[in-house]
């Protein structure tokens, strides 16, 4: 794999953090850090800070998503978003599947598949997660389910589309945690995931695809596991919260 002809992708995802006053101080602090880094850079807020970031980040490199998004164009989803509310807003981007959706709320691959293939619809790009708990990993199925995962979000969806769509491995055991898997656990992971892609979707597609890692990435790990030959970047939860952690790692990407 020629990892050269892929542009890093190092995307914060905020979770349940920040009102809209603290995002607009935090943007104003990361807007001058990140200018000129040579990777992308996208900042996933809370639905309610994505006014205030995507007017804060206009003229800058750093792209806007959403964490989440509705399956249905419209109609009686009381307290749900839809992906046209988003790109009429300007959000660029949106994570899919994170497992604290699977876990907390529910979210299976099958409603997954459907949320991404709507998102591409509506023209957004997608992040999405896939990744094993503790107890998968120890069951040794960890490469099987993270397949199964991929190969049931993508049903359906072609190779046109694919282009808008980066996956983030994100092993469950390793948010917030503070572990971090190995920088070859990582590796391996997102091996087999571009080997599932490759299957799908011929080895071209494989090649220009953006997987990255997430799960207690920062400062001090980012170098070692972006130095794999899979690993594309990374999905930042704690570290984003902070301009100059979130910086550090855009910057290691940026080597
Ligand atoms: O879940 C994550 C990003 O989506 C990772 O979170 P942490 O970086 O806080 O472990």
């Amino acid at each position: 794999m020629n990892k050269a002809k892929r542009k890093a992708v190092i995307a914060g995802n905020w979770k349940m953090n920040k009102t809209a006053g603290e995002a607009a101080e935090l943007i104003s602090a990361l807007i001058p850090e990140v200018a000129g880094a040579d990777c992308e850079v996208v900042i996933c807020t809370p639905f309610t800070d994505l006014p205030v970031a995507v007017s804060k980040t206009a003229g800058s490199n750093i792209s806007v998503g959403a964490q989440n998004v509705h399956f249905e164009k419209s109609g009686a989803f009381t307290g749900e978003i839809s992906a046209d509310m988003l790109t009429e807003l300007g959000v660029e981007y949106v994570i899919i599947g994170h497992s604290e959706r699977r876990q907390y709320f529910a979210e299976t691959d099958e409603t997954v598949n459907k949320r991404l293939k709507a998102a591409l619809a509506a023209g957004l790009k997608v992040i999405l997660c896939v990744g094993e708990s503790l107890a998968q990993r120890e069951q040794g199925v960890t490469s099987e389910l993270v397949a199964l995962q991929t190969r049931i979000a993508l049903g359906g969806v072609s190779a046109a589309e694919l282009k808008n769509v980066i996956i983030a491995y994100e092993p469950i055991w390793a948010i917030g945690t503070g572990l971090t898997a190995t920088a070859e656990q990582a590796e391996e992971v997102c091996k087999t995931i571009r080997e599932v892609i490759a299957a799908l979707y011929g080895k071209a597609e494989a090649e220009a695809f953006t997987i990255q890692y997430g799960g207690s990435m920062n400062a001090k790990n980012a170098d070692e596991l972006l130095a794999m030959p899979d690993v594309d970047g990374g999905l930042i939860g704690g570290a984003s919260l902070k301009a100059p952690d979130f910086a550090a790692i855009v910057k290691a990407a940026s080597k």
